[in-house]
């Protein structure tokens, strides 16, 4: 493992950029960045055009290591290269932002009130792969829609059992059960989880070390002591459908929890801005959502 990119991930005053939307998730992703659905016809041509909008960011003056710590890319973007470099190298060796790699296979059908991930076929010669491109870590999503004790049981399991795949493969996982910001029951469920997330910590190797990726808590300081547990190096969170405004303004309240967004962090960029337009405006994002970070 790379200490310095450790160090960095641990310690640093920043917040993750999330730029690893699933093949789900990218068709909404480029309607938000104004490429409407009939601008490509086959999805090498829609993970074309992801990839220009992902490289506009990073290659951006403000995608800079004084804001922004650690990037999580998608696998195609790992294998797609910026001015002749694999993304990762680039990420790290221009721009000294360490990288990330998104994991899952998508979401399995609400049970329980969760939704479990997808098994993921091939894992084992993914994380090889992510080994040779320099990766640092992984990210994978579950999502809790409801305060359901055996669903988050069973949540939380599976994302320790992959970490743990992960951890031995020598590469950090970041492990996220969102909660969905519109669960009736957000606060319990949240509870549930710290319950859950506790007692899979307890039974990590003393020397295992993850990341956690969480829902801004309805609770303001909520997470403050798993931030506390020998084995996470950092508790990051995603934006989760809230707007940049409320996202950084509810990520604010909560002490040492940094950023990990990405509907937040590309909000308002779109293809026809002209490089002043895209770049100020990006510049601006990452200002607010770095001053709620480090607050
Ligand atoms: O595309 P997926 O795998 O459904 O994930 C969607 C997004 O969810 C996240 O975990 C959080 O994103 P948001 O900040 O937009 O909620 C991102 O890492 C990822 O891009």
């Amino acid at each position: 493992m790379n200490t310095k990119q450790l160090d960095q991930i641990r310690t640093g005053e920043g917040f993750i950029a999330a730029l690893d939307q699933s093949g789900g998730s990218t068709p909404k992703a480029l309607q938000q960045y104004g490429v409407p659905d009939d601008s490509y016809s086959t999805e090498e041509e829609m993970y074309g055009l992801v990839h220009e909008m992902r490289t506009r960011i990073i290659k951006s003056p403000a995608f800079d290591s004084r804001y922004i710590l650690g990037a999580i890319l998608f696998e195609n973007t790992m294998d797609r290269s910026i001015d002749g470099q694999y993304t990762a190298d680039y990420l790290w060796e221009r721009k000294s932002i360490v990288p990330f790699l998104k994991v899952d296979k998508g979401l399995a059908e609400p049970e329980d009130g969760v939704q479990l991930m997808k098994p993921i076929s091939g894992l084992d010669e993914l994380l090889k792969r992510a080994g040779e491109r320099n990766i640092f870590g992984t990210k994978m999503r579950s999502v809790i829609k409801d305060a359901n004790p055996a669903g988050i049981k069973k949540a939380v399991e599976q994302q320790f059992a992959l970490g743990n795949q992960i951890i031995g493969a020598g590469l950090v996982p970041i492990i996220e059960p969102e909660v969905d910001i519109h669960s009736p029951d957000k606060e319990a469920a949240e509870q549930l989880l710290k319950e859950e997330l506790f007692r899979q910590l307890s039974a990590l190797d003393q020397d295992a070390k993850i990341m956690l990726k969480l829902s801004i808590p309805t609770v303001n300081n909520f997470y403050s002591d798993l931030m506390d547990d020998p084995h996470v190096i950092r508790v990051v969170a995603l934006s989760g459908g809230y707007s940049q405004a409320e996202a950084n303004e509810r990520l604010a309240r909560n002490h040492g929890l940094i950023a990990s967004f990405s509907r937040a962090l590309s909000q308002g960029l779109t293809a026809g801005q002209t490089d002043k337009e895209f770049n100020d405006l990006l510049s601006r994002t990452i200002q607010d959502i770095y001053e709620a970070s480090v607050k």
